[in-house]
């Protein structure tokens, strides 16, 4: 099965009636026996006894990806997923079928894959760049680059081996970013990271699908709807669809949870299929540290692109019940203030300040600017003045997950303005289950009525 590019005709990867057997021993002698016996028995004329059975984990499953596309790989514990990544990487061989793939290929697998533990963080950066084919004069030129997108320059030159699986997947996500990558794979690996460092690598991944492959496996459909134009479901081993990656992968959630709710549940199946992705955000939910009520809302005021020379900067930015107190808990509905303080270094003759709220993947659920309020309320500012901006508005219902909170100003109008300092992750805060949301946010709901008459036309 093949389906074609939108975006290019060429080929990045191209699957043929690939399958996977592994040779499964019941006890660990089995397989010294069979490396022996079958040859000692034919030998002496006997017949050749088997001490392994054969298992398939993938069975002819065959696609073609085209250079600028995205493909999700949703399936089941043991569908074969990794499998098909480890082909595609080249770490494994198929039993039967081809895979060939066109361009520098990095892979983010599995946790410590390609890092020798042993080793420092620095040379294992090195390393890696010079198994993606990086002379060490090009890994000179980005290290300093790879290790500020990992955030752990403290501990470069520390052995890999005492890192926590955090570290270790933001150095290592690092050094995929950096290789000049044609086709990129990503496992789940990503979820390991904090709520900051997932954002960041989102960023990245968004920026890179516009122009590269990416092969992103996940059992969050949602993730693979946002990230992904196609996607793969395997069963068993086996293509079960191909195909748009909304479609797909509602298909696939469908099949979940007819397959795994009781019988109450499975008469919901008709519900909208955004309530339908968010019931799986939740299943997902085990994934999030929570960052508990004291912690609720976290600063995050690095990682800002700000243009030079720096005509104005974002200093502080919080957020506050209505009263000005801190926030312990987060409820749909509540009341919340949202400060940003910045100051002008240059003069600024109509100021804005806005922010975005978004989703763990990302994606921009709901913001605001100060441009709504009206032109005479707009002081412009001084070189040196504060220029302080609050917004009061009421959190919408949150599906379960973390959030982050992007704050940016401007000089100008909506349609004319330079941007002066933005920041990608000012606030990250962890909203728990909150079972009025459907869909990505809930609203509050005031009132509903259902009226039935025996009167037509009334
Ligand atoms: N080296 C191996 N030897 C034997 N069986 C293997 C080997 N690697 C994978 N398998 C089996 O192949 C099947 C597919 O595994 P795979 O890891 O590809 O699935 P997956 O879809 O990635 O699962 P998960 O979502 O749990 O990571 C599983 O039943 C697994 O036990």
């Amino acid at each position: 099965m093949s389906y074609n590019s939108p975006q290019s005709a060429d080929p990045a990867i191209i699957v043929t009636g690939v399958s996977k057997c592994f040779h499964i021993y019941s006890k660990p002698q089995d397989r010294l026996k069979q490396a022996i016996m079958p040859r000692v028995q034919q030998a002496l004329g006997l017949k050749q006894k088997a001490y392994n059975r054969e298992f398939w984990a993938l069975k002819n499953v065959s696609f073609t990806l085209n250079k600028g596309e995205t493909l999700g790989i949703i399936g089941r514990n043991g569908s074969g997923k990794s499998t098909l990544l480890q082909l595609i990487c080249g770490t494994l061989s198929p039993t039967h079928g081809q895979v060939q793939t066109f361009g520098r290929v990095a892979a983010l697998l599995e946790l410590g894959a390609g890092f020798n533990p042993e080793f420092t963080g620095r040379e294992n950066v090195y390393l890696s760049a010079a198994f993606y084919g990086l002379s060490k004069e090009q890994t000179d030129e980005r290290f300093d680059d790879i290790v500020n997108f990992s955030e752990i320059r403290d501990f470069i030159d520390q052995p890999v081996k005492t890192y926590s699986s955090g570290m270790f997947v933001r150095l290592a996500f690092a050094t995929v970013a950096h290789v000049d990558a044609d086709i990129l794979i990503i496992d789940e690996a990503l979820a390991v990271g904090d709520a900051i460092f997932t954002q960041k690598c989102m960023r990245f991944l968004r920026k890179f699908k516009e122009e590269k492959t990416l092969l992103f496996v996940s059992h969050d459909s949602t993730s693979v709807i946002a990230l992904c134009d196609k996607a793969l479901w395997l069963s068993d081993g086996q293509t079960q669809e191909l195909g748009d990656a909304k479609e797909t992968s509602e298909h696939y959630l469908n099949f979940i949870l007819g397959a795994t709710q009781d019988k109450s549940l499975q008469e919901q199946t008709q519900a909208s299929s955004t309530a339908r992705k968010l019931r799986e955000i939740w299943a997902g939910e085990h994934r999030y540290a929570s960052a508990g009520p004291m912690s609720l809302f976290q600063s995050n005021l690095q990682d800002s692109p700000q243009t030079d020379p720096l005509g104005a900067q974002i200093k502080h930015v919080n957020v506050t019940a209505e009263d000005g107190s801190d926030i312990r808990a987060l409820t749909g509905g509540e009341v919340v203030t949202l400060s940003i303080h910045a100051i002008a270094f240059t003069e600024l003759k109509s100021p804005v300040l806005g922010f975005y709220i978004k989703d763990r993947l990302g994606q921009f659920l709901f913001g605001s600017n100060t441009l709504s309020i009206e032109d005479t309320l707009r002081p412009a500012a001084a070189p040196g003045q504060a220029i302080n901006a609050q917004f009061t508005f009421a959190i919408p219902w949150l599906a379960s997950g973390d959030y982050s909170i992007q704050v940016a100003i401007a000089d100008g109008t909506q349609q004319d303005h330079t941007s002066h300092h933005w920041i990608h992750d000012a606030v990250i805060f962890h909203c728990s289950n909150d079972p009025s949301a459907s869909g990505l946010i809930g609203i509050p709901m005031l009132d509903i009525q259902l009226h039935v008459s025996a009167q037509p036309g009334l």
